[in-house]
């Protein structure tokens, strides 16, 4: 959960799938009782997007997993904010891990697709996170404020960001990050928003986890 929304579970499938597997995910979700409170949302792989729109509950919004950085056109491979505003996703994962770091996006050009994308009306999921080495040397806070700043200088709003901590080094390692570790993330990330956006920005834009997570209870992530 996080500021004063609603709670935001997302699924990010990544580069995974089949038209047979998917179809299974979707009657799952199609039959999953949801709570009211919860915007649930998923990012299959673009090649999958219009099918699981065609088949999926509109309770669930869909997320692309990336989008160019600026208006569609001669850009080989790219998918443009225009065409998944046209097949109706409302969503895009900017900065995901994965993307920084085996394909090579900077903060800066992953700050300028988030413009992009709100400024065509598509809601970013901004991911932020550090590396191993980098919480090891002890600059996990300067790492995500890094990564935040970018974001923050490209970004004319943030009503429509939600902004994800996924630290690398507990995403498909086996690495688990503890309750403890993720909040004292998110606490500082909201407490960076409030020192360098706004009071008003820190209090209500929502910040999630992702990754693996051990948990024991009860968790509240704010
Ligand atoms: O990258 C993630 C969410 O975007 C989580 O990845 P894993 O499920 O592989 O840990």
């Amino acid at each position: 959960m996080a500021g004063s929304g609603k709670f935001f579970v997302g699924g990010n499938w990544k580069c995974n799938g089949t038209k047979e597997s998917i179809s299974k995910l979707v009657s799952d979700l199609n039959s999953a009782k949801l709570e009211p409170d919860v915007d649930v949302v998923v990012a299959p792989p673009f090649v999958y997007i219009d099918m699981v729109k065609n088949s999926l509950t509109d309770r669930i919004d869909i997320s692309a997993q990336n989008s160019w950085i600026g208006k569609g056109g001669a850009f080989t491979g790219e998918i443009s904010v225009e065409q998944l505003n046209d097949i109706g996703c409302k969503w895009v994962i900017l900065g995901h891990s994965e993307r920084r770091h085996v394909i090579g996006e900077d903060d800066q050009f992953i700050g300028k697709k988030a413009a992009y994308a709100l400024s065509q009306g598509v809601k970013v999921i901004a991911c932020i996170g550090e590396l191993l080495q980098e919480r090891e040397a002890g600059k996990t806070f300067d790492v995500c404020f890094q990564q935040m700043k970018a974001f923050a200088d490209a970004v004319p709003s943030w009503d429509d960001v939600v902004v994800a901590y996924e630290p690398v080094w507990a995403i498909g390692t086996g690495k688990v990050a503890t309750p403890l570790q993720a909040q004292e993330v998110h606490v500082a990330v909201r407490d960076w928003l409030k020192k360098n956006v706004s009071p008003e920005v820190a209090s209500k834009t929502r910040i999630i986890y992702g990754g693996i997570l051990f948990l024991t209870k009860t968790l509240s992530i704010c």
